[in-house]
């Protein structure tokens, strides 16, 4: 899939300072990196149609998602945009089947593409399970098998390894690869670390204090 995700004169005001985006994104995987506080969740939750910036413009694939002159701001189901959030935002009393259709839109070839993602993400013997008993990578791959379902045309990853250790972070590294390579699916994947940037990352962009600037893999 090919990626045109463009902000123009994108503005949200934050406490601190603002947040301004004028770009655009074509890279398979864009990685997004900054100090803490910096704006690069409030980047991604604008994106996501979860914040309404205070002016500009989002098209992706040449489908506006926001224009504030217009006052369009489409609701984010309706924005084919997939947001695994830093803490998931599973329903933990929900079995993981409930939770990975919650926001399904098949995709024509609904069950295959459904059945495709629970194989790569091996969780077809946790359909049953309720997901408040399942381990960090676990929940990890429900919540990611959940955005891949609603059939999105670019995922947006806010720190997806952060909270899991580091013999976690090798188990899951692989499926967001796989969802890489298999699926070809874009991505903006925010991190703070070096390793991943490199693994898999095609561009990245540096977010400093709601500034954005294009940096290079190997800094
Ligand atoms: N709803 C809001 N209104 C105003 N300011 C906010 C709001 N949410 C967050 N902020 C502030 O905006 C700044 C950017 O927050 P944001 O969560 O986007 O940073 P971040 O780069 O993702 O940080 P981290 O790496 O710690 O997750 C912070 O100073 C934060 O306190």
């Amino acid at each position: 899939m090919t990626l045109k995700l463009q902000l123009e004169n994108v503005s949200l005001p934050l406490s601190e300072f603002s947040l301004k985006a004028d770009l655009t994104l074509t890279a398979p995987v864009t990685g997004i990196r900054g100090p803490s506080g910096a704006g690069k969740t409030s980047l991604i939750e604008i994106i996501a149609g979860l914040r309404r910036p205070a002016s500009g413009r989002i098209v992706l694939n040449d489908h506006v998602l926001c224009d504030t002159a217009a006052r369009v701001n489409l609701a984010p189901e309706l924005r084919r945009v997939g947001y695994v959030p830093q803490d998931l935002a599973l329903f933990p009393h929900l079995s993981t089947r409930a939770n990975l259709y919650y926001g399904h839109r098949p995709n024509g070839s609904a069950t295959s593409h459904a059945d495709h993602v629970i194989d790569l993400l091996e969780i077809r013997p946790l359909l049953t399970r309720r997901v408040h008993n399942l381990s960090g990578g676990e929940k990890q791959r429900v919540a990611l098998g959940r955005a891949l379902l609603a059939s999105p045309q670019i995922l947006l990853l806010d720190e997806p390894l952060s909270s899991l250790d580091v013999r976690l972070k090798e188990k899951i590294l692989p499926y967001l690869l796989s969802i890489r390579e298999d699926l070809h699916l874009p991505m903006i994947y925010v991190t703070h670390s070096q390793k991943e940037l490199q693994t898999i990352c095609d561009e990245v962009l540096t977010v400093e204090e709601g500034r954005i600037t294009q940096a290079t893999l190997s800094e």
